[in-house]
């Protein structure tokens, strides 16, 4: 998927592979639930039968010992009919609900997985779309659309057995109807099929427009650009409109065929029926259950062409799904998900950092890192400093095993690390932290599920949090993140430093944590980081040099190439670049000298 905005759409070959696959894989709940369907539509089609002998019974003036029988058949076939189609209803939901569920799961671990720089690509809209609408799509269809599909189906089958099983004159007079239901359905999928996919396609475009406006509804405001931007919303939703109108439209000249269908389909039974009665090859009771049970297939069959569309929605909708379930782990960047050299299986035994030769550049943009070298010791602790745009965070990301570096490798302890290894060793908090909804002491629990909750006070100690923390109004339990109580950028930091603590990486990356939170703020947020990252090994993107004057170690990063790297001491000493950035850090901040 490298090079294209949106994410890949699987293709039908591929979809209908997925179904078998699932089906084969749930193949006793499917084979049951056809069974029970069945013996539903088997059931349905009985009382009209039992009418026409009903019918036969009561032009020869039988008595009604000889009818009620009948009567009661009747009865019991409609009973056992709607229990056992009810039963497959919720039977085939069942099995579809669980292969829908099983999609998502795969579907959002995927997406969870795909590289920052990918998502950033390709928005976050169009996934969220295909999680949500896409798969409510899916959900409708394989709760209502399906289960409804396939009685109809089996009852069709059936019914046309039936009129045969009375005659097959009678049986061929209903056949007339379905080639002119099969033209009808020619006639419309093919029109029908593009015009779903560019509402799909409209819709996932419109709230990918929103998405980005509420996200970046500061810069709208800053720029006074609401009226442009709600201008370029009301074109996407008018487009949108406009083809959810002709889709109608095509869907009304379809009912028109179907009808069309339903009248030479009835019309042939009857005069079939008539015929036949005429020269005795066949009872009026018969010919009235062939019509009566013809007369029953029009809703089901109606339903069946009328969902046709739905089902096309469902199965464009799953085609999108199926497209990024399938997205190889580290999709965007290597097809393989391994890491360049193929050498990264190993599990290191140390906290070693080292970046050899790495090499990156954004979405087919300009070389923003030249062929970057960096080694972090087990333990210690390297600071990178350099202007801004020199490269530092991207670096930062790569290590972190988050960005794939386009040529060099990653290693831990020696050994090269896939991005995907490697974040199982490192831990990156960067600028911007998320806090996630919900209890205080649940958005530490990400960083380990069931984490007891004296272990998450001593995170939360040792980063400074626990005072203000259980100073909230409803202490650790006090709902955070969006809709809840307002975190600072200070103390949302400190949360993101005690789940560093709680996820205990061996190797840690802070990229600016310090740099937002003021200079009172940051001094407090320094000793937390300094907390938090004792013992392991640190990379740090030092935007206060305070921070690159406490490390073990300084590189200095200028437009994607190390330019100086040494101690702290001895690059002042030399009076380069890193001397220049020093001094004037110390103008700047007159209480520097006292770190
Ligand atoms: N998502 C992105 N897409 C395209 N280019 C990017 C992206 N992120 C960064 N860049 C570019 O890559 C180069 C390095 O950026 P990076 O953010 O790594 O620098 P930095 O040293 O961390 O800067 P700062 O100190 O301002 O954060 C810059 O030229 C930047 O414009």
């Amino acid at each position: 998927m490298t090079g294209s905005d949106r994410l890949p759409i699987a293709g039908a070959r591929r979809t209908w592979a997925w179904l078998r696959l699932e089906l084969r894989a749930r193949w006793l709940g499917s084979t049951f639930a056809a069974l029970v369907g069945v013996v539903g539509a088997a059931a349905s089609v009985v009382p009209a039968y039992a009418l026409g002998v009903l019918v036969d019974r009561v032009k020869e003036n039988a008595p009604v010992s000889a009818i009620v029988p009948i009567a009661v058949v009747i009865v019991a076939a409609a009973v056992v009919g709607g229990v056992a189609t009810g039963t497959a209803t919720y039977l085939v939901g069942r099995v579809c609900g669980h292969m829908l569920a099983d999609l998502r799961e795969r579907t959002v671990a995927r997406a969870l997985r795909l590289p920052a720089t990918t998502l950033e690509r390709i928005g976050k809209g169009d996934l969220l779309s295909r999680v949500s609408s896409d798969a409510a799509a899916i959900g409708k269809a394989a709760t209502s659309v399906i289960p409804t599909m396939i009685s109809a189906f089996l009852l069709g089958v059936l019914s046309i057995a039936a009129m045969a099983g009375m005659d097959w004159r009678l049986g061929l007079a209903g056949a007339v109807a379905v080639p002119l239901y099969v033209a009808a359905l020619r006639w419309y999928l093919p029109r029908a099929a593009p015009k779903y996919a560019a509402e799909r396609h409209a819709v996932a475009g419109n709230s990918q427009l929103l998405v980005e406006n509420m996200q970046g509804v500061r810069t709208v405001h800053a720029y006074r650009l609401e009226q442009r931007r709600l201008r370029d919303i009301g074109d996407a939703s008018y487009q949108v409109h406009d083809i959810s109108v002709s889709v109608f439209t095509l869907f009304t000249r379809f009912v028109g065929r179907i009808n069309r269908a339903e009248f030479f389909g009835l019309a042939a039974i009857l005069v079939v029926g008539f015929l036949l009665v005429r020269s005795g090859a066949a009872t009026v009771g018969q010919s009235a259950a062939a019509a009566v049970l013809f007369h029953r297939l029009f809703n089901p069959i109606g339903m069946l062409l009328f969902t046709f569309d739905e089902l096309q929605a469902a199965a464009a909708s799953l085609a999108r799904l199926v497209g990024v379930a399938d997205l190889a782990p580290d999709c965007g960047d290597d097809p393989d998900g391994d890491d360049p050299d193929g050498d990264g299986v190993g599990e290191p035994a140390g906290a070693a950092l080292e970046l050899r030769d790495v090499r990156f550049r954004y979405d087919g943009g300009p070389e923003v890192l030249h062929g970057v070298s960096i080694s972090v010791p087990a333990g210690a602790r390297v600071a990178l400093v350099g202007s801004t745009g020199a490269g530092k965070s991207t670096l930062a990301a790569i290590a972190a095993g988050i960005l794939r570096p386009e040529t060099g490798t990653v290693s831990v302890a020696g050994v090269a690390q896939a991005p995907d290894r490697l974040r199982a060793h490192v831990a990156i908090i960067t600028q911007e932290v998320h806090v996630f909804a919900g209890p205080l002491i649940e958005d530490l629990r990400l960083a380990r599920p069931g984490a007891p909750a004296g272990e998450i006070a001593a995170a939360l100690s040792a980063v400074g949090a626990l005072d203000w923390a259980t100073a909230l109004p409803a202490g650790l339990d006090t709902v955070v993140g969006e809709g809840g109580h307002e975190l600072t950028t200070a103390q949302a930091q400190q949360l993101a430093l005690a789940r560093l603590i709680l996820v205990d990486p061996a190797i840690a990356i802070l990229d600016e944590a310090t740099a937002e939170a003021g200079s009172l703020g940051a001094r407090t947020l320094e000793e937390s980081a300094a907390a938090a990252t004792r013992g392991r090994t640190t990379l740090i993107v030092a935007h206060r040099l305070a921070q690159a004057a406490a490390a073990d170690r300084v590189v200095v990063l200028e437009h994607g190439r190390i330019v100086e790297q040494g101690g702290h001491e001895e690059l002042v000493a030399a009076g380069g670049r890193y001397a220049q950035l020093w001094r004037a850090w110390e103008a700047r901040t007159p209480t520097s000298s006292s770190r």
